[in-house]
């Protein structure tokens, strides 16, 4: 996709921010690139007259395998922000997950889309964390995602370069002038650790799901902790830099949590058949960042809408086209080798 316009639009500042990754950004390429490593082997002579694209989560039919990535500080991408890309999320029957680094209270976004989710991240100051759920909860929010793999940032250099500064992240209550992404990073908490999951998991009072795994045993721990999904997730390559894929890391992932939770991936996801060969390498569901910000970004809403819209209709095409037309029945089978 020719992304030179997204510059224009969004500045040196927050170009950097959203589109970046960290280190020499090898990890950001490679997530893209290992989805076009896994080769699909279609199966001919299928009935696909009648494609279904549903799936279960959290023990619940929803009608797309695709979810919304949580992402921080949508109203820098966009003047609606958060509500341009949870309204795109609802009109394509898309799922969605709120960051807690939000610009848009989750009391105003919940009502806006169907089961939403929350992200948690677990600061200093727990009590601001405990707040959140505490909102998350009464505003009809379906599951926490509390992400695992922020106890600092990542080694951002576009960020360090253009000194990025964001206005009033609503959730944090921070008012005064804008912060420095490293300033905000620093209230996250670097001692959280597995004994403090537990209490997390009480506190949410509905389904937990820990984002950011990349490996078969943190997510045997996770299960073990009472997680009811594992997002296999290496941050869209923001955080540290040459980890593995999510599509290196989900099979022996998925083998370990043998059905005891739900898996999701992401990172990389482009397009409709990478969401389909995230399902058949084991996925229930697979989240997508960056594109829906560069919908947001030349269209608003309607912009988030457009993206979340074509990837449903190659999905649908895949599903035709590899003759599976039940999302729900893709595994390995439909794949040539694995990564
Ligand atoms: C600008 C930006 C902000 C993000 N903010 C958060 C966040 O607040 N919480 C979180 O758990 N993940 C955050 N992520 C990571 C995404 O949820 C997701 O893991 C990643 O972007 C997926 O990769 P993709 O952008 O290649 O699709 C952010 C990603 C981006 C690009
Ligand atoms: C303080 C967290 C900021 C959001 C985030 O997760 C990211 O920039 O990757």
């Amino acid at each position: 996709m020719d992304d030179t316009d997204l510059l224009d639009i969004l500045g040196d500042g927050a170009h950097g921010y959203f589109a970046g990754g960290a280190g020499d950004e090898i990890t950001l390429r490679a997530n893209e690139t290992s989805w076009s490593q896994v080769r699909l082997a279609p199966r001919v002579l299928v009935d696909v007259s009648e494609r279904d694209p549903s799936v279960t989560l959290l023990g619940k039919q929803r009608p797309s395998p695709i979810v919304v990535a949580p992402m921080a500080y949508q109203k820098h991408v966009c003047p609606d922000g958060e509500l341009a890309s949870a309204r795109g999320a609802a009109r394509t029957g898309s799922g969605y997950v709120l960051s807690s680094q939000t610009t848009t209270a989750p009391t105003v976004v919940g009502p806006e889309v169907s089961d939403p989710w929350f992200q948690l991240y677990v600061f200093r100051d727990r009590q601001v964390s405990l707040d959140l759920v505490a909102q998350a909860r009464e505003s009809g929010y379906e599951a926490l995602v509390l992400t695992v793999d922020f106890p600092v940032a990542g080694w951002r250099e576009r960020d360090k370069r253009t000194g990025f500064r964001v206005e009033h992240p609503v959730a944090l209550n921070l008012d005064g002038p804008p912060l420095t992404t490293e300033e905000l990073f620093a209230l996250h908490d670097p001692s959280l650790t597995w004994d403090d999951i537990g209490a997390f998991a009480e506190a949410a009072g509905m389904p937990l799901l820990l984002k950011g795994v990349l490996r078969p045993d943190d997510a045997e721990r996770a299960v073990d902790a009472g997680a009811a999904g594992i997002i296999v997730s290496n941050h869209g390559g923001r955080q540290l830099d040459t980890v593995l894929t999510g599509a290196e890391a989900l099979p022996p992932i998925v083998d370990a949590v043998a059905g005891r939770a739900d898996v999701l991936v992401d990172g990389g996801i482009r397009r409709g058949w990478d969401v389909a060969k995230a399902l058949a390498l084991g996925a229930d569901a697979a989240l997508v960042g960056r594109p829906v910000l560069w919908g947001m970004a030349r269209g608003g809403e309607e912009g988030a809408v457009a993206v979340l819209e074509q990837l449903h209709a190659e999905l649908d095409s895949t599903l035709a086209l590899l003759g599976v037309p039940n999302a729900r029945d893709l595994d390995r089978g439909a794949l040539v080798s694995q990564v």
